[in-house]
């Protein structure tokens, strides 16, 4: 079955025209659940989370008849825990798995492990939209004095990353600049025919998408992504270039509500 599948995909990557790459933000974690500023502490999937994995990103992956050959991920186990059971659900366990720390969400500093509204009732609704949301807005560095702080800085998941360049918080310009050298590797794999789907975080997918459509800073702030929706992109394998909009998969009503939640400072 395993060989079956992999000549099946040797053939189709000789055939193909175009490919179509998946990005995919992570299942809803403890952090997301408690709806708490994440970024680069570990926090795992909370069970919802594992269950939209399966019922919602791999079904609706499965449904729209996409396999995959490689998939890119971060060194967060929240993503790499969706990818799993995603592949497990699509029998696809053999999938070579990559995880770079490039992939990892942004830093959110010192407001990382706070509640988005009692960080707003601190500080202003305004000011904590411009943190989550301006391309150029930096939350506080984190100190030694958050909760987190150690637990971040002593995650050997972090191990590959360079002391000079480990955050004490990012900027979404930030993080995006530090994506594109993996979106080289990933452009290379797709436009080669690989069936590439890339599960990281909110942040990591805008990044992507800002990047794919060149849209501006203004433009990308008001883009939210719900967890364990795909969003699919179409690219012409000659040229590079996309050749449709981006589509999400799953039911319409669901991903505007969910969206909705996501763009909102919640409770
Ligand atoms: O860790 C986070 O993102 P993730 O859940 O995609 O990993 C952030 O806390 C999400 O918060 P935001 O939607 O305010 O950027």
């Amino acid at each position: 079955m395993v060989i079956f599948k992999f000549l099946r995909s040797k053939l189709s990557q000789f055939m193909m025209k175009t490919n179509r790459l998946v990005l995919l933000r992570h299942g809803e974690s403890e952090f997301n659940q408690l709806n708490k500023f994440c970024g680069w502490h570990d926090a795992p999937l909370s069970k919802g989370g594992m269950e939209d994995a399966r019922k919602i990103a791999a079904l609706n992956l499965l449904n729209a008849n996409l396999e995959f050959d490689k998939v890119y991920t971060s060194t967060l186990c929240r993503a790499q825990t969706t990818t799993d059971i995603i592949l497990r659900e699509m029998k696809s366990s053999f999938v070579p798995v990559e995880s770079h720390w490039r992939l990892n969400e942004r830093h959110y500093g010192n407001l990382t492990g706070f509640n988005k509204r009692q960080m707003s009732d601190q500080y202003g609704e305004a000011q904590v939209q411009n943190w989550r949301r301006a391309f150029d807005s930096m939350p506080p560095s984190i100190t030694p004095q958050n909760p987190y702080y150690f637990g971040i800085r002593n995650n050997p998941s972090f191990s590959d990353v360079p002391a000079d360049q480990f955050p004490f918080a990012e900027s979404m310009h930030m993080c995006s600049d530090r994506v594109l050298p993996v979106w080289d590797e990933i452009k290379k794999d797709m436009l080669n025919g690989k069936r590439v789907l890339v599960c990281t975080h909110g942040t990591v997918v805008r990044a992507l998408i800002k990047h794919i459509e060149g849209l501006s800073d203004e433009a990308i702030s008001k883009v939210n992504i719900p967890n364990c929706v795909p969003c699919v992109y179409e690219f012409d394998i000659k040229t590079g270039k996309l050749i449709s909009p981006m589509t999400y998969l799953g039911d319409p009503e669901y991903i505007k509500a969910k969206t909705e939640q996501v763009a909102s400072i919640g409770n």
